[in-house]
């Protein structure tokens, strides 16, 4: 049978990268490293990091606790906001995510969770470490380390995407680079308010699309979505796991795959959203594969080719986006031709195991066990 159309291979960042190795530590060449405007960021892969694999906990939102007038992340007078689309992002100007209270915090994750995507400009964030940063993300539920990318030498928690001055054409062989996905959706918890900045980019070029997941679950038919309802997705980590071992990467976790309802219910919002992604779905469980090759590929094409219902972030010095990766997939634009290094961080707080009915929330297991005929990547 033929592969999901959509499924191309894992992440056209996770290229080489590296150049020296010290005892176990791969590193980007010296010369990349003395050129950098922020080498604290730089990606660092080391061979000795292993993690055992992550368990269930209970997660709490704490945009569930925040203030719907936001004073303390939009107080009058001071922040500005002006929608980046009508329904998916704001663009906010005028205030310091690295100086925000509690409270503070608790409405951000608030307003990402309405909004889908937050860009904050002239931000501070990045001028104060890496280990700044993993403090900061903690308080919005325990970080993902990634398994496969490379991490400041400083910051395990920090997944990094780098793309040197000498990259090479990624083009040759593709007609478009664009990879929708929504991260990590293959963990038993994916992350939910996460955070994205990019330190060193090029002049014009390497911004990052978002598609609302939520508004297209409301842009179909109410049997449409009857249909939707009950189904679940099997999510794979595996294939990215192997494209890095492939290049002499590293696998700090062994893959997972997890089975998540096909339609997601947000815990602060109570919003449904499609939970899919062309980059890490293999297929409707309850479904054959025919079926499910064909359901996936009309939800693939509706959320990824729906213009009008997604925005686009340009990266500013000190830009921070912020989206809910509950509800929106993106894709990096690879879109530069020149020598300009892009040098980007992100900050990847977990979240709930996703439910469809609210009332699961936070019960260890509430998938149907998966009893289809075990599904073997062909990667
Ligand atoms: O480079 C980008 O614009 C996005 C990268 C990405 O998908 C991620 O770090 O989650
Ligand atoms: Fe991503």
């Amino acid at each position: 049978m033929a592969p999901v159309r959509y499924t191309r291979a894992p992440n056209v960042y996770s290229r080489v990268q590296y150049e020296n190795e010290e005892d176990g530590l791969l590193t980007v060449a010296k010369e990349l490293t003395a050129q950098s405007t922020y080498p604290e960021y730089l990606p660092t892969w080391n061979k000795k990091e292993k993690y055992e694999p992550l368990k269930f906990y209970e997660h709490h939102d704490v945009g569930l606790k925040a203030d719907p007038s936001f004073p303390n992340l939009l107080p009058k007078g001071t922040a500005t906001t002006k929608n980046i689309t009508p329904k998916l992002g704001v663009e906010v100007k005028g205030i310091q995510i690295s100086e925000l209270n509690d409270s503070g915090k608790d409405e951000l994750a608030l307003l990402v969770a309405q909004k889908g995507l937050v860009v904050f400009r002239d931000q501070d964030i990045a001028s104060k470490g890496p280990e700044f940063s993993v403090e900061f993300g903690r308080y919005f539920g325990p970080l993902h380390i990634h398994p496969t990318s490379g991490a400041p030498r400083t910051a395990a928690e920090l997944h990094v995407v780098y793309r040197r001055p000498d990259a090479k054409n990624l083009f040759e062989n593709r007609t478009n680079l664009i990879q929708w996905h929504s991260d990590v959706s293959y963990e038993l918890q994916p992350p939910g308010t996460t955070f994205f900045t990019v330190v060193e980019g090029p002049e014009s070029g390497g911004d990052t699309l978002f598609a609302d997941a939520a508004e297209a679950y409301n842009r179909l038919s109410p049997a449409f979505q009857k249909r939707l309802e009950g189904l679940h997705a099997l999510h794979s980590g595996v294939e990215q796991a192997n494209f890095s071992k492939r290049g002499g990467g590293v696998v700090k976790r062994e893959p997972v795959q997890n089975i998540h309802p096909l339609i997601r219910t947000h815990p602060v919002t109570g919003q449904k959203s499609i939970y899919v992604n062309s980059g890490f779905t293999r297929k409707i469980v309850e479904l054959k594969e025919e079926e499910s090759e064909y359901l996936l590929n009309f939800l693939y094409d509706h959320i990824n080719n729906s213009h009008d219902l997604q925005a686009r972030a340009n990266w500013l010095p000190g830009t921070v986006a912020v989206w809910d990766n509950r509800r929106v997939n993106h894709s990096a634009v690879l879109d530069w031709d020149t020598s300009a290094t892009r040098l980007a961080y992100r900050i990847t707080p977990t979240a709930e195991r996703p439910v469809y009915d609210l009332k699961d929330l936070n019960t260890p297991d509430v998938s149907k066990p998966y009893v289809g005929a075990d599904y073997t990547p062909s990667d």
